[in-house]
């Protein structure tokens, strides 16, 4: 295992912090930590990095315990979402910096700066000074510095947060063509799901100082462990029932169960699994086994596809993604039956 973070605690005096952090990590791996503010994530990057001292647990990396070191003695790299860069050096000498301190040779140094350049595409930048570059920019020369140094693992906190859309889009893919030329470890933080979603090769989702769930992003997106993590990634549809022998009943509906417990539930839907579809005239109006019944209260395009809002007779409001063609038929104010292909279910009791 190239990181592994073992039963990792940090109470602050405020009381938040950490607590039970159990991560592994292998060569190569792009691992994101991903939760809403305060959750914890960077607590956990600082504990790996060395910048703050958890209360127990250890940090192991390529299987030896780091947790004794100083920061500059451990094999990790930090960049930081405000680039840190030295503004009365120019981007060669911010650069070569960390290389002349380890007294290598000048022109082993400037190979490796030229190709950190390529690889960061700002060759040719060597003579500007940080206030002459973009925002862009100096993240990524913060970055070229850090990948310079070669680390075992790579942490990046929050590292586009000050970027502007378009340029954050950008870097993420950036920073992926990095990692896969470099096949670096590294452990990104951030509180942008679709950051994670696009970037991670697994991602851990936080809540209030512990872990939810670690897995792949199809997984954590089509099977999320918890009613929070079903909730945090992408629109959701909750919808309450009751599991029972026979399956989940939801009004007259009735949906396939495998789940051992009883009582009542919460069956998470996501928009593109539900089916919105037109009576006939003189249809039944009522909820069947394998359909709810509602009306249309607005059909929005939204580009290739449509989000069709439905008021359920008796369960609230569920939002559907159909097809630019599948919503030609249908209009606000229109009796529709709603059924589902695809839900996950989540007793009532969980405790978070
Ligand atoms: N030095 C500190 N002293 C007291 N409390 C702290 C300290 N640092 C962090 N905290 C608290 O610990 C919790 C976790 O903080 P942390 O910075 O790890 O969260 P985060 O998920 O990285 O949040 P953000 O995305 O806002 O950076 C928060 O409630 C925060 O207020």
């Amino acid at each position: 295992m190239q990181l592994s973070v073992r039963k990792l605690s940090k109470r602050y005096k405020t009381g938040d912090g950490v607590s039970g952090i159990n991560i592994d990590i292998e060569k190569g791996e792009l691992v994101t930590l991903l939760g809403p503010s305060g959750c914890g994530k960077t607590t956990v990057l600082r504990s790996i990095g060395g910048f703050l001292e958890p209360d127990s647990g250890d940090i192991l990396i390529e299987g030896k315990s780091v947790i004794q070191l100083p920061p500059e003695k451990r094999p990790t790299s930090m960049v930081f979402q405000s680039y840190n860069l030295w503004s009365h050096m120019s981007v060669y000498d911010n650069l070569a910096f960390g290389l002349k301190i380890r007294k290598k040779p000048k022109a082993e140094i400037r190979a490796a700066v030229d190709d950190v350049l390529k690889l960061v595409r700002l060759s040719g930048f060597e003579k500007k000074y940080p206030a002459e570059l973009s925002g862009g920019q100096q993240q990524r020369v913060a970055l070229a510095r850090s990948l310079l140094l070669n680390p075992a693992v790579l942490l990046l906190d929050e590292p586009f947060s000050a970027l502007d859309a378009k340029l954050r889009h950008e870097m993420r893919e950036e920073l992926r063509e990095i990692q896969m030329k470099t096949g670096l470890t590294m452990v990104f933080v951030t509180h942008d799901q679709e950051e994670a979603l696009s970037l991670s090769d697994r991602i851990i989702v936080m809540n209030h100082g512990h872990i939810e769930q670690i897995a792949e992003p199809h997984k954590i997106y089509d099977e999320p462990a918890s009613l929070y993590v079903a909730s945090f990634i992408g629109k959701m549809n909750f919808l309450e029932g009751v599991a029972e022998e026979e399956g989940i009943r939801i009004g007259g509906l009735r949906l396939p169960n495998e789940r051992k417990e009883r009582g009542p539930v919460t069956a998470a839907v996501r928009p593109e699994d539900v089916q919105i579809d037109s009576m006939a005239a003189g249809e039944d109006r009522k909820d069947k086994e394998d359909r709810l019944t509602g009306r249309i209260k607005q059909v929005m395009i939204l580009g290739h596809y449509a989000e069709v809002t439905v008021e359920l007779n008796g369960f609230g409001i569920i939002r559907a993604f159909q097809s630019k063609e599948a919503v030609q038929q249908l209009h606000a104010g229109q009796e529709v039956g709603v059924s589902m292909t695809k839900w996950t279910v989540f007793p009532n009791n969980q405790t978070n």
